[in-house]
């Protein structure tokens, strides 16, 4: 495989088959991203544009107004909540970026507090999370069906938010058009891979950026904003049908599968002269989710063969290394003397990236 022919598949899951859910799978093994076509029902696109819109209000309203909602404070409601400034995340020196990190509301739990006009828009921020969790059950589905995980609720049992707390977090980003230098290409938001099971990610049609690290030939690669319309018109407001939603595989789901699902590096690359809005959904299973291998048959064929390859120890060991568990074996913490749980492996890359 080279650079030109990346070519992510735009998946239509619709009439979910074996068939489709072998392509969800051959995406999610190789690319670690997939492109899933917007049905226009199970999100609806006028809820994605208000969500845009809403975005927009937020991050043009008064700085004092969201650093009081500052990430992990009490008044955003706790660890991994509220507002993150382009300094607070140790991803890289270069980040440019702003961010509003908010939970799912949980049937005990309504919304986090949040700061206006986020607030008066609680319904439509609700409504579009449960959307969101809505699509990532069925491409877990898909994955579950594909993997012959003979539980055919495996995955989905463990991502029901309505039995528990989860990591799943929603995060509204907002790159500021840098007035410096506005032809050079920055690094906007830097080189990392997400966290958790499915990453969803939302971007506005005119606001390309995003680029992953080609998994085997090492060299970064534009995704597309709109794959199935390449000249796409610059404005947002246009008429054409939705673009599909992008899909990228998190650690905690290769670090699941031992390595048989990708989760490739990505970052955001582009020249300041203008902003840019992004959306993207972190899916996670419930906290207490145990990390075991996952029982599937692919799996363990994946791993016999990988294994006499060598690569095995590679997928998995980079998995480790994220974890900042160098020696794949782990110290204290419940690792390494029992089996990771979600909520463990989600604390140990918030320590990685914030220190905390
Ligand atoms: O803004 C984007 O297009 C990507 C953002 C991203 O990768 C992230 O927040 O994890
Ligand atoms: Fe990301």
């Amino acid at each position: 495989m080279s650079d030109s022919d990346l070519a992510i598949p735009i998946i239509d899951i619709s009439n979910p088959s074996p068939e489709v859910a072998q392509q969800v799978l051959s995406a999610a093994s190789t690319h670690g991203f997939l492109f899933i076509k917007n049905d226009g029902v199970t999100i609806p696109p006028k809820d994605i544009d208000d969500m845009f819109e809403l975005s927009r209000k937020f991050f043009h309203s008064p700085k004092e107004t969201k650093q009081e909602y500052a990430i992990h404070s009490a008044t955003a409601g706790g660890i991994n909540r509220g507002w993150v400034s382009m300094q607070g995340e140790a991803l890289d020196p270069e980040n440019q970026k702003v961010a509003f990190n908010i939970a799912p509301p949980s049937p005990s739990t309504p919304l986090q507090p949040l700061p206006t006009p986020l607030s008066t828009s609680s319904p439509l921020i609700s409504r579009f999370q449960t959307s969101c969790h809505t699509l990532c059950q069925s491409i877990l589905s898909l994955l579950n069906t594909a993997l012959q995980i003979p539980d055919s609720e495996y995955f989905t049992s463990r991502h029901d938010q309505r039995k528990g707390e989860s990591g799943t977090i929603f995060r509204m980003l907002y790159y500021p058009a840098s007035h410096k230098d506005d032809t050079k290409q920055t690094i906007r938001a830097g080189a990392h891979s997400d966290y958790g099971s499915l990453t969803l990610l939302f971007r506005l049609p005119g606001q390309p950026g995003l680029e992953l690290l080609h998994p085997r030939t090492g060299t970064w690669v534009p995704v597309p904003v709109d794959p199935s319309s390449p000249s796409s018109p610059s404005s947002p407001l246009s008429n054409q049908p939705p673009p599909p939603i992008l899909v990228n595989i998190g650690d905690l789901l290769s670090f699941w599968t031992c390595g048989l699902l990708t989760s490739t590096v990505h970052r955001v690359v582009f020249s300041g002269g203008e902003e840019r809005y992004s959306m993207a959904y972190f899916c996670h299973p419930l906290d207490g989710v145990e990390l075991g291998r996952v029982p599937s048959g692919v799996i363990d064929g994946f791993t016999g063969r990988e294994s006499v390859q060598g690569r095995r120890a590679g997928a998995l060991e980079e998995q480790y290394r994220r974890l900042g568990l160098e020696d794949g074996r782990g110290e204290g913490e419940g690792v390494g003397v029992g089996v990771l749980t979600a909520k463990q492996h989600l604390d140990r890359r918030l320590k990685v990236t914030y220190g905390l």
